[in-house]
């Protein structure tokens, strides 16, 4: 049995995990952490009617194998200290770290295995490869933007899978996301400068998750979309990340490794 803990466990990657690891007979959720004063502490965590949400750190994941966490930044450089301490794995779902909270993790990755993914699913580490390839053969005679869509509820933007999708495309075509990227267009902004990538982010409903890479030339253009219709989507690629993650040396990984890209 892989022995599981979650980290923003009553949120709805949290919960979406749980309920998908309880129909796995080789996963166990042992520990689920809570925001301190959730109230949804004390209650049982989805497909594992013994164990309850816990706002205490030791309690709840003293004892994984790997512990998984979709929360915040603040939480999650929190429980990184704690994992890389303890020598416990972790696979980190959560966005919106910033440069500084990735670099901090990439520290923690010193003394365990730590898995960064912005997104879990097979198709966008796919659609990965796939802009790679087209940003690196096409261009800059194609400009290259970013759509996301996603739910009302999400907190950060542009999502972590459009900034990733940037920095490969940045990558392919040997420009700086952080110089040339540009990240909102409005009133008087002048001619699209050649070279840069630009991004638009749309946020509504209950939209799942929604990412097109756009390569726009003279009379034609590509548009390469994934499109989740389920979180159990990124559920389940995490899922299995976790199940590769167990055992392995210390050191910074990412889906590509998971997905031997
Ligand atoms: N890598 C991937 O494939 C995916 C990544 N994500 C990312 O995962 C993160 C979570 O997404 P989602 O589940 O939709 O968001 P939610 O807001 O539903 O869940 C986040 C949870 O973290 C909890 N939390 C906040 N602080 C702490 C803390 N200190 N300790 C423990 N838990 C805490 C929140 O509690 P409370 O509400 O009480 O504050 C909330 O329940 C986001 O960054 C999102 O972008 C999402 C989907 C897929
Ligand atoms: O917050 C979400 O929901 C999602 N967040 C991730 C991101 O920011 O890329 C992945 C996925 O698209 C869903």
């Amino acid at each position: 049995m892989l022995k599981l803990a979650l980290v923003g466990a009553a949120g709805r990657m949290g919960r979406a995990i749980a309920r998908l690891a309880a129909d796995a007979d080789d996963l166990e959720v042992i520990g689920a952490l809570v925001r301190k004063g959730s109230a949804a502490e004390g209650e049982a965590v989805p497909g594992f009617p013994d164990r309850l949400f816990s706002s205490d750190i030791n309690e709840a994941l003293s004892e994984a194998d790997v512990v998984l966490d979709f929360s915040t930044p603040a939480s999650t450089a929190d429980v990184a200290a704690y994992c890389a301490e303890r020598r416990i794995a972790l696979l980190v779902g959560t966005t919106g770290l910033g440069q500084d909270g990735i670099d901090a993790l990439r520290a923690r990755a010193a003394d365990i295995p730590l898995l960064l993914a912005p997104n879990t699913s097979f198709g966008v580490n796919l659609l990965l490869d796939l802009v790679r390839r087209a940003a690196g053969s096409l261009g800059d005679d194609y400009d290259i933007e970013i759509i996301e869509a996603h739910h009302g509820q999400k907190v950060d933007a542009p999502s972590g899978t459009a900034l990733r999708l940037g920095e490969v495309a940045a990558a392919a075509r040997g420009v700086s996301l952080p110089e040339d990227g540009v990240f909102g267009r409005e009133g008087q902004t002048g001619a699209r400068e050649r070279g840069s990538i630009g991004f638009s982010v749309i946020r509504g409903g209950d939209i799942a998750g929604e990412h097109t890479v756009l390569l726009a030339g003279q009379g034609e253009r590509i548009e390469l979309t994934h499109r989740a219709s389920s979180r159990d989507t990124f559920a389940r690629g995490a899922l299995n990340a976790a199940r590769w993650l167990r055992g392995r040396p210390a050191g910074f990984y990412d889906m590509r490794d998971v997905l031997g890209g």
